[in-house]
């Protein structure tokens, strides 16, 4: 008899950590059954972390021939170990679609380890984690609309998702987009200790940094007007907003800034050269 579950795809995730953590509780959101998840993770600690948070979550230590034979195949690990862990799970997957999310490891790495071209690569966030994550997914020629159809409806689960056409295009939106969250959180960091050397206390300081970035998000999200007008909207003519953007000016922050997301884009395309052999 077929299971009732059984239209939902059965998906097996390579790597257990944060990313996977985040798109397995987006699915489980959205009411994917975890029976229709098997995940393998190495690492026992963090094994009992998903036993806990997913209970009746399927969950391998390494890939074996009890592995039932999946649909999709996430692979949510670390550049440095996909090779390896390719290898070791390639003989138990069948011929499922493949989605990575590993930075800079390219397509035809990826393609070469697994004997497979149904693959997508996908750049997702941690915002992810609460249904708010900004995806980059790129695919390859032999992924079939049916394919793309499974890996959007899977990363919807976390959030906002973007196709882009090129893999190289995948490391410019890795550098905004997959480590952003990273500068915002900084730029938080940055706005309370500021704050507080002017003398508010620091919990005081930080909800004004929080609430001021979800609010301005917010609003340039539903406005649609562009950066520039909603920041002219703020300055007034020999005001307190135009004094620190002058100072902002000064130190280049904008090239600092472009500076800083190139290194990222440079980092994920090494990342590809140095683990994709
Ligand atoms: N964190 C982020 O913001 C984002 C990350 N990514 C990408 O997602 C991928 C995963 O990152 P993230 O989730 O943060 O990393 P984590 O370290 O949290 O998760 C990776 C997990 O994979 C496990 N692992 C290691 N080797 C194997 C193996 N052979 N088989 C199965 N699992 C294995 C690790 O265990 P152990 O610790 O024991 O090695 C670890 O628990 C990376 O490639 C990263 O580039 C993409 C977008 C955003
Ligand atoms: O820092 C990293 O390499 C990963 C990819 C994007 C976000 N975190």
């Amino acid at each position: 008899m077929t299971s009732p579950t059984s239209r939902f795809p059965l998906i097996t995730f390579v790597g257990g950590g944060n990313m996977a953590s985040a798109i397995l509780g987006g699915l489980v959101r959205q009411g994917h059954p975890v029976d229709r998840m098997q995940v393998i993770e190495p690492w026992d600690e963090q094994r009992a972390r998903l036993a806990q948070q997913f209970p009746g979550l399927t969950l391998l230590a390494a890939a074996g021939p009890e592995l039932a034979t999946p649909d999709l195949v996430i692979w949510a690990i670390k550049p440095q170990t996909f090779r390896e862990a390719a290898a070791a799970a390639a003989d138990f997957l069948g011929h499922p679609l493949h989605l990575s999310v590993a930075a800079g490891i390219t397509s035809d790495s990826i393609a070469r380890w697994l004997g497979s071209e149904r693959i997508v690569r996908a750049m997702p966030n941690t915002p992810a984690l609460v249904g708010l994550g900004m995806t980059g997914l790129v695919a390859r020629t032999a992924v079939t609309p049916e394919d793309r159809t499974l890996a959007e409806s899977v990363i919807r689960t976390t959030g906002e998702l973007v196709w882009v056409s090129t893999e190289a295009d995948l490391d410019a939106v890795t550098a905004l987009s997959g480590s952003g969250p990273a500068y915002v959180f900084y730029f938080l960091e940055a706005m309370r200790d500021a704050g507080t050397r002017m003398g508010l206390p620091p919990e005081v300081a930080y909800q004004l940094a929080v609430g001021t970035f979800v609010g301005a998000a917010t609003l340039a999200q539903r406005s649609g007007e562009p950066p520039q007008v909603l920041r002219e909207r703020v300055t007034s003519k020999g005001g307190t907003t135009h004094a620190a953007i002058t100072s902002m000016d000064a130190a280049d922050i904008k090239g600092l800034f472009e500076t800083a997301l190139k290194a990222a884009q440079t980092r994920a395309a090494e990342l590809g050269q140095a683990f994709g052999a």
